[in-house]
């Protein structure tokens, strides 16, 4: 199966177009009212109502209330929850929804026994463990601390971008690529070039 790439962040409903005109599998909003990339409700659905029907969209949340959750999933078309927090796995399937579980990674953190605290999680996204942020800091991790044999679908993410992606996918060899900042113009403002940039390096690097 070919690598599925996933641009998240996005704010504007012309990003999201573009994202999807250019290939990208899915897209990430986020529901995080600290992220520079937090969208409200209504930015989501005009958002979503710009987005051809092939492309997924996934909601992105870090340790949020079920309530909020809830909210989200009945006023938007939402496809897969991202927790990107330190949710439970009782909790991110309590929604009954597709989710994927993001780890921070760092050395010492055994990955292969957190994928199996998610075993009906989607996908194990990992992204770099950067000290009092949860995501979306542009930062990379070592690769090598990746083990072989994962028991989900691996998600690279962490400080990608439209330089670094053909050889992220060449070594680590994902089912899916994220990116956020690595493809922006300004925070929550996305980069049509590095966008097509990233798509392109991210399928070339899988072959
Ligand atoms: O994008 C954000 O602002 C964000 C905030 C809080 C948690 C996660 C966030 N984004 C996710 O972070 C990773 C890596 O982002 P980057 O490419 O290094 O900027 C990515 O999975 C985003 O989905």
């Amino acid at each position: 199966m070919s690598i599925r790439i996933k641009i998240c962040g996005i704010t504007r409903p012309e990003d999201g177009a573009e994202a999807a005109r250019l290939g990208a599998d899915a897209i990430g909003l986020v529901f995080y009212p600290k992220s520079p990339r937090n969208v409200s409700l209504v930015q989501a659905q005009a958002v979503i109502a710009a987005l051809p029907p092939f492309v997924s969209v996934v909601a992105l949340f870090v340790n949020p209330e079920r309530e909020w959750v809830e909210e989200v999933l009945a006023a938007c078309s939402i496809d897969i929850l991202q927790f990107h927090g330190e949710e439970a796995a009782a909790f991110c399937r309590s929604f009954q929804r597709p989710y994927l579980k993001a780890v921070r990674v760092k050395p010492g953190l055994d990955l292969t026994a957190a994928a199996a605290e998610y075993p009906d999680a989607r996908g194990l996204l990992t992204d770099a463990f950067v000290e009092g942020a949860h995501g979306g800091t542009g930062t990379t991790f070592d690769w090598t601390l990746l083990p072989a044999n994962l028991p989900l679908p691996l998600i690279l993410s962490g400080g990608l971008d439209d330089q670094n992606i053909k050889q992220a996918v060449a070594a680590v060899r994902p089912a899916a690529v994220d990116v956020s900042s690595g493809v922006e113009a300004a925070k929550g403002i996305k980069d049509a070039a590095r966008m097509a940039a990233f798509i392109s390096g991210a399928r070339h690097g899988a072959v």
